[in-house]
């Protein structure tokens, strides 16, 4: 199975970054003929203030970034993992995955679980939770005979989170994430490769990268999105500018991998 990851550097214009989106989308599809493309976290609105974030905000399925999904997804015959937007149900916003399959039907929503509430060693606050409310549903969905696990970017720190996916049967996990260049720098690959590794799946690790701001502040986002496969080799790797990558995924390797060492047989404490 082929995928691709597109790696966008969105901002607070909602209008640019669906252009920008629909852009990469229409390029990733046409260079590399996928049947998985997967968008990075917030693609829709990143950084801005909480009044720009309710504003950006969709509501499923008659907003204008959930139709685009569902248009593109149909146009090209594709999954399309929709990385996340704002969505907002009645009063309340979420950090929300939706991915659609090549006829245009929403098959998987995830909210984000893991909300990002943390001051960086460089003195950067973030406080998802004053904007977003937690999801708390483990989600997964079938590409052709292959179950796909969702996460967004923090969720890559919870490996009790990669483990329910594992046991709900996925092979493959994605991470769309807006990780930030101060920990992504000494963080991002070594939890990808772990993620990877203990799960025995392909985790499918898709970025922001570049340049934002929040309520004024400058922010950054590492780049270096990643496809790894069960063992924990890194299959493609991109830099710090926006594109995509691809890579084949080969599940009779997956299969030799959990023969080879089948640790999911060796489980003996929490599971
Ligand atoms: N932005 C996030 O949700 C997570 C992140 O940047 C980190 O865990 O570091």
């Amino acid at each position: 199975m082929k995928v691709c990851l597109i790696q966008m550097n969105s901002r607070d214009s909602l209008v640019e970054n669906l252009q920008q989106a629909e852009n990469a989308v229409r390029s990733a599809v046409a260079d590399t003929h996928a049947r998985l493309v997967v968008l990075p976290e917030l693609f829709t609105y990143l950084g801005g203030t909480k009044e720009g974030k309710r504003e950006a905000g969709q509501v499923f399925p008659e907003s204008g970034a959930y139709r685009l999904l569902q248009s593109l997804a149909k146009e090209y015959g594709v999954y399309l993992h929709g990385g996340s937007m704002i969505e907002r149900d009645g009063d309340r916003l979420y950090n929300t995955t939706v991915v659609f399959d090549p006829k245009g039907s929403e098959i998987a929503k995830y909210r984000k679980i893991h909300l990002f509430d943390v001051v960086a060693p460089d003195g950067a606050v973030f406080r998802e939770s004053d904007v977003f409310g937690r999801g708390e549903n483990i989600v997964t969905y079938k590409v052709d005979d292959h179950i796909v696990g969702c996460s967004i970017c923090y969720d890559l720190r919870f490996p009790e989170l990669y483990a329910e996916l594992s046991k709900a049967g996925a092979d493959i996990i994605i991470a769309p994430a807006a990780f930030t260049l101060m920990t992504g720098k000494d963080h991002w690959e070594i939890l990808c490769r772990s993620r990877a590794m203990e799960t025995q799946t392909y985790v499918l690790a898709t970025n922001q990268v570049g340049t934002y701001s929040e309520n004024g502040e400058p922010r950054a986002s590492y780049g270096h999105s990643m496809v790894v496969d069960p063992w924990g080799t890194v299959l493609a790797r991109a830099q710090a500018r926006t594109g995509h990558i691809v890579a084949s995924l080969d599940f009779d390797y997956l299969n030799k991998v959990r023969a080879d060492i089948p640790v999911q047989r060796h489980h003996v404490l929490g599971q």
